[in-house]
């Protein structure tokens, strides 16, 4: 199983980044921008700028029908999951790698319902300073992705995706619990994301004492319980390292719901506190912190339209 030609469905931060690094290496023919009709016009007609670059692209039709690509991405925000799931159609044959990097823990549930789950590999993905505004990309860090199987076995399709990655020099590590490190992920996106967002801060406002860090920490507590209740050994103390990950960050620089926030955007609070109400609920632990960001968080988009 080789990887030679790409599929990319989200065509934001990371898709370009991801897109634009892949067509350095690889050609601009293995690598296919996947999208509806609309929106590839609009990407001809604005273009797609990367750190000041036009960026060139092979735009797909979803509805056209070809060869599937050896590796689906997936970069849409969750909102746009179920119909990026439908434009991917024509792309996923039997050795389709298929990779989610979205935050969260559901969108590998979502996409394997449909394709079926032999293809996928779970995935978080850190480290970038990925901003983009309008259709242009500035980023200094690619970060790195992290990938395994949920049972964290070195599989065929794990050893293919990590000599692609090695071939396109893209930063990859394979952990030894993916599902642990999907949890944690969850943990400082429940905790930052959506406190930022709430508090209308940047990572300067959670990194000095008071009522938005607390918050974070709380929140992240939160997840710790209730990953413990599914079975995952997340413990309080990573709490600790993360806070100190993002006690480094530019205090200018915000995480990805804070700038869905001012730019009036759909949240993935559905993500984040929706997952972990809907399994404190299952499992009888009480999350007052995420239900306060919940709740939060809906009135800020429900206040778009006025
Ligand atoms: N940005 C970051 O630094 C990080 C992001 N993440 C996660 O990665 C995921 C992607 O985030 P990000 O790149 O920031 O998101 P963006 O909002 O920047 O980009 C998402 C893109 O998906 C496109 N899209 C939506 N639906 C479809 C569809 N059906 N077909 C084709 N394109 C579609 C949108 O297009 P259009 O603009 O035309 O509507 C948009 O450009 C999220 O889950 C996020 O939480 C994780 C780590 C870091
Ligand atoms: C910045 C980062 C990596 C952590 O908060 C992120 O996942 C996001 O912005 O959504």
């Amino acid at each position: 199983m080789e990887i030679k030609t790409v599929a990319i469905v989200g065509l934001g931060a990371l898709g370009i980044m991801y897109g634009n690094h892949l067509v350095d290496r690889l050609g601009v023919d293995a690598v296919r921008i996947v999208a509806d009709h609309d929106r590839i016009e609009r990407y001809k007609k604005d273009g797609i700028l990367c750190n000041g670059e036009p960026c060139t692209f092979r735009y797909v039709d979803a509805n056209e029908p070809m060869e599937p690509a050896d590796l689906l991405i997936f970069a849409v925000k969750y909102t746009g999951l179920k119909s990026a799931i439908a434009s991917a159609k024509n792309q996923v044959g039997k050795q389709t790698i298929i990779l989610s990097v979205l935050n969260g823990i559901s969108s590998e549930q979502v996409i394997g319902e449909t394709f079926g789950f032999d293809q996928l590999l779970y995935c978080i993905v850190a480290g970038m300073d990925a901003s983009k505004v309008g259709n242009e990309l500035i980023y200094k860090n690619l970060g790195f992705i992290s990938f395994g199987e949920a049972n964290d076995v070195r599989s065929a399709k794990v050893q293919a995706l990590a000599h692609f990655f090695d071939k396109v020099a893209m930063p990859y590590e394979i952990p030894e619990h993916m599902m642990h490190k999907m949890w944690s992920k969850l943990m400082v996106n429940t905790g930052v994301n959506q406190s930022t967002a709430v508090f209308a801060t940047n990572y300067g406002g959670i990194q000095v004492p008071g009522k938005p860090r607390d918050t974070v920490i709380a929140a992240m507590k939160e997840v710790v319980k209730v990953a413990n209740s599914e079975g995952v050994d997340l413990q309080e103390s990573e709490i600790a390292g993360w806070l100190k990950i993002n006690d480094a960050l530019n205090p200018e620089g915000m995480p990805s719901m804070r700038q869905d926030t001012l730019q009036n955007r759909p949240t993935e609070v559905e993500l984040f506190a929706g997952t972990i109400r809907k399994l404190g609920k299952k499992h009888g632990i009480p999350t007052p912190v995420n239900d306060f960001l919940y709740t939060k968080i809906r009135e800020i988009e429900s206040s778009y339209a006025n």
